[in-house]
């Protein structure tokens, strides 16, 4: 069971066409370990804008929906600056394990953000592994993240 699933709470998909080959080796890797999801798209390869998929899969998580999330797109940049308008949403674009560990144990990223055209799968994949098996480490970080909302 990994560490920052919340019971009854499915994990939030979304993608754009950059990212939805990349979000269907994730959805089989989440099958594979008996993790439900919701997939809030896009559902092909078709060029499409990642903000509208980005921006109901933050609403879900701030509405009780899902936890945590993972978006993808051909950078990572433009799906993590659409969810990270959604206040409480700590989106992390993350390309290695080290900085997908580092998202959770010091900013208690609650959205993972994969670049699928800069990471091979087999690396997404860890990525994932690791952003959903590393507890937040709270202390001297649990007062900044809480800062983040403030603006
Ligand atoms: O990487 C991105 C920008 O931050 C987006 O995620 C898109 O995937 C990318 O811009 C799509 O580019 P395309 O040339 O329209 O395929």
């Amino acid at each position: 069971m990994s560490l920052i699933l919340k019971p009854g709470l499915p994990i939030g998909l979304c993608c754009d066409h950059a990212g939805y080959e990349l979000k269907n080796i994730v959805e089989g890797y989440l099958q594979s370990q008996d993790i439900n999801f919701t997939d809030f798209g896009c559902h092909s390869a078709d060029s499409c804008d990642y903000p509208d998929y980005a921006h109901p899969c933050a609403q879900a998580i701030q509405d009780g929906k899902c936890y945590p999330a993972i978006g993808i797109c051909g950078t990572g940049n433009g799906i993590a600056m659409a969810l990270n308008k959604h206040k409480g949403i700590r989106a992390a674009i993350c390309w290695n394990v080290e900085l997908a560990t580092l998202a959770r144990t010091h900013n208690d990223a609650n959205v993972l953000v994969l670049p699928a055209r800069h990471i091979e799968p087999t690396v997404a994949l860890a990525i994932v592994d690791a952003f959903l098996n590393t507890e937040f480490q709270g202390g001297r970080h649990q007062r900044r993240v809480e800062k983040i909302d403030m603006a």
